[in-house]
């Protein structure tokens, strides 16, 4: 037996329009932003691929991609299951800089290792600077797991857990699962299922609003790579992506 997953990235964010390093900061969508979400709900109906069951972060860019992606595609009614292991990756004391004058004062290489190494987070962010999301009470439960700085490694340590507790189950029941989630939560899970190396890692770009499909066997994995419900948009889009800062 296959199971389906739908991983959606949430459509442009305010901050993704000003190029502004986000991470935790609840921003919201943009006009454009929710056109691509009902774009990506109606590209699932077209599809036939339509979700038994919604796994989104706690951030409002998320959860408002999955309530209309799933409104466009006449599936506003399935259960929904929310966790912050889910979230974007934290960005650190990078959150609320500008991407291009950050390249411009560190340079290409501390840059793109901030940005995309697999093991390099940038500076922490302190608990009582501006974009610190400490003492949110959505996040009162963390305790010591609150982060305040991620890398990709990070990422994938605190995603796990969630994959295999409560998205697993839901795929071994048969259900068709979408995953609404953020441009690096989605890229450890990527790396995980497609088993993407360490330094490969840092090539993969997610576009936003763009239902990626995988079909997984038994064991959780992939039968096929990953398929765009529209490829061309979506190549498009993740070159613009990796240019951001440029
Ligand atoms: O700012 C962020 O939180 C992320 C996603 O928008 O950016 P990047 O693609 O640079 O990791």
């Amino acid at each position: 037996m296959t199971s389906t997953l739908v991983l959606l990235r949430h459509g442009e964010s305010e901050w993704n329009a000003k190029n502004l390093f986000t991470g935790w900061v609840d921003v919201n969508l943009t006009e454009k932003g929710r056109g691509e979400a009902v774009r990506g709900g109606e590209l699932m109906r077209e599809a036939g691929v339509l979700p038994d069951v919604v796994h989104t972060s706690l951030q409002r860019r998320a959860i408002n991609t999955a309530c209309l992606a799933l409104d466009a595609a006449d599936r506003h009614w399935i259960p929904v299951r929310r966790s912050w292991r889910l979230n974007e990756r934290h960005y650190g004391a990078l959150q609320g800089k500008d991407k291009k004058q950050t390249l411009a004062e560190f340079g290409e290489e501390q840059f793109m290792l901030w940005r995309r190494s697999f093991d390099v987070p940038p500076p922490p962010l302190d608990d009582d600077a501006e974009h610190s999301q400490a003492g949110l009470p959505q996040y009162a439960d963390l305790g010591e797991d609150m982060p305040r700085t991620e890398c990709l490694k990070d990422v994938i340590a605190r995603f796990l857990p969630y994959w295999e507790s409560a998205i697993v189950p839901d795929l071994r029941a048969g259900h068709t699962v979408l995953v609404a989630a953020h441009g690096n939560s989605l890229r450890a899970l990527v790396k995980h299922l497609d088993r993407i190396g360490d330094d490969e890692i840092a090539g993969l770009n997610i576009p936003t609003g763009m239902p990626l499909v995988y079909e997984l066997d038994d064991d959780m994995r992939p039968t096929a790579p990953g398929r765009y419900l529209d490829p061309e948009a979506a190549a498009a889009a993740a070159a613009a992506v990796a240019n951001q800062g440029r």
